[in-house]
């Protein structure tokens, strides 16, 4: 068994104990307007503001997480007084807080890239995919220190020796911050992701080699993978786009200790889908049910984590062109702004939602027609039965929080940047962005109260609060460069262990 101290998710409310993320790295300084659509970026990002951001992000999770890091943050930060990065907050650099409980990616991969037959293997496999002459394997091969050759394979820059030049080996990894996206704890066992596009595959590369780490004892047993089948190469063109299988965290929720939801959208095809259920009943995942969301393939709304989250038992936070009740009142044709300003016929695209369920009795079979007797009306019904079944919260007490209130243009806008993927610390108190501002008077309306994250470290440091005493609050991150790279905190997290609610 993997150690159950290290790694086990069975909610998205359960406290948080141990999580992956990586903070901004060198890369995303690098991207340029040519290459928007292929690095999947809409805009340049002004990389040490991004830093800043991000480092809030940090703190708070360490507050939370590892509190005793803290007054090493705070003299670090009390030290350098410039504004360049703070040391303790670059993995490698002496100062680095070290946690085991916020882990950075490209901290893990150093440890690994320690073990000089994975180095190598690590080495040829980045080279491989990457398509890199033997003189820049060789190259990396000769980078010494395991610090400076994981963020070479995280960057795709060498180490720069004269200022005036960048020196590419190949191309950056700047959605490596989305960590969701690369992996996903299922109780005790992980998914690796698949890639969908080329910006990110070398990030699934590195993650199935992360999962060497010590944390993921036992691994060969415990790592689900999802592939396309052996004969893949035999398919022509057409059939080959039919069954390619990509999956991406953000697609993934473990919702409940026996129960999934697994979005069918641009990044993660229906054959995934397909292996997903399968392979989550097969193995002793714990699993069984598995609720299937097919939402529209559109870039604003990538995963089903940038449509709704889950915040507390009985509350959520909801895109609203995917309520069934605003799909009923455009079905009435009471409502046209969107045709008046969008003038989009995919704009409304409905959801599907499926469910499946393992069978109770009988022993795995691969052949099988698993049950797929929940009809749900929408994305409010689903959320609803959740809320109800999974978590014994009473009917008329589910809430739902809609991205700009449901207010037109403020919910398109909002949810364009990470209204609805919320990170929950634990049930009840989630991180958000600052920017969404009708987002947060709707959680305001529901009960909540609205936190920015400096002030909560104030409070902190004054003794005032601890982490343990927080209830029912949205925790607000300044957002103006983060939310360009188009993922909010939910995004920004890949959860370890969580305690058992
Ligand atoms: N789970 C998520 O929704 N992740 C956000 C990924 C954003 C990134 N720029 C991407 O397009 O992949």
């Amino acid at each position: 068994m993997p150690n159950e101290n290290n790694i086990h998710v069975s909610s998205e409310l359960g406290a948080l104990q141990r999580i992956i993320i990586h903070s901004p790295d060198g890369g995303i300084g690098k991207i340029v307007p040519s290459k928007f659509k292929d690095w999947l970026y809409d805009d340049t990002v002004f990389l040490k503001q991004m830093r800043k951001e991000y480092n809030d992000y940090v703190k708070l999770l360490l507050y939370f997480l590892d509190p005793e890091k803290i007054p090493h943050i705070q003299a670090c930060e009390k030290q350098q007084t410039d504004d360049s990065q703070l040391d303790c907050f670059k993995p490698g650099n002496p100062a680095y807080f070290n946690s085991d409980k916020v882990l950075d990616v490209e901290y893990l991969l150093a440890k690994v890239l320690r073990d000089s037959h994975l180095r190598d293997r690590i080495i040829a496999s980045v080279c491989a995919i990457e398509g890199c002459s033997y003189a820049t394997e060789k190259q990396l091969c000769e980078i010494a220190d395991e610090h400076e050759l994981a963020k070479v394979l995280i960057t795709g820059v060498l180490p720069q020796k004269n200022p005036n030049k960048v020196q590419f080996v190949f191309q950056p990894l700047p959605n490596f911050i989305f960590t969701r996206d690369i992996s996903i704890v299922i109780n005790n066992y992980l998914l690796l992701s698949k890639a969908a596009t080329e910006a990110r595959e070398r990030e699934s590369l590195l993650m199935r080699y992360i999962a060497y780490h010590e944390l993921f004892t036992d691994k060969q047993e415990y790592v689900i993978e999802i592939n396309e089948s052996n004969d893949f190469f035999l398919l022509d063109e057409v059939q080959q786009q039919q069954r390619k299988t990509s999956l991406e965290g953000g697609d993934i929720m473990m919702i409940a200790p026996n129960h999934i939801l697994v979005g069918c959208s641009a990044r993660t095809t229906p054959s995934a889908v397909n292996k997903i259920v399968h392979a989550v009943f097969k193995n002793k995942t714990g699993i069984e049910k598995v609720t299937v969301i097919k939402i529209p393939s559109q870039r604003a709304i990538m995963h089903i984590d940038t449509v709704f989250t889950h915040v507390r038992k009985d509350v959520w936070v909801l895109f609203g062109r995917f309520s069934e009740v605003l799909m009923r009142e455009r079905n009435e044709q009471k409502f046209s702004y969107y045709d008046d300003f969008t003038n989009n016929d995919e704009t409304f695209e409905e959801v599907e939602i499926i469910r499946f369920y393992k069978p109770a009795h009988i022993t795995y079979n691969p052949a099988a027609d698993y049950r797929q007797d929940i009809v749900f009306k929408g994305m409010e019904d689903l959320l609803r039965n959740i809320s109800i079944k999974d978590f014994d919260v009473p009917e008329n007490e589910v809430k739902i929080v809609y991205s700009g209130n449901n207010i037109f243009p403020y919910d398109e806008r909002e949810q364009w940047t990470d209204s609805c993927n919320l990170l929950a610390l634990k049930d009840g108190v989630a991180i958000a962005y600052d920017r969404n501002e009708e987002t947060l008077k709707a959680f305001k309306e529901a009960g909540f109260s609205i936190k920015k994250a400096e002030e909560l470290f104030n409070d902190f440091e004054s003794s005032e609060l601890t982490p343990e005493k927080v209830k029912d609050t949205i925790i607000i991150l300044s957002s103006n460069e983060l939310s360009r790279a188009r993922g909010g905190a939910h995004c920004m997290s890949l959860p370890l262990l969580r305690a058992e609610l």
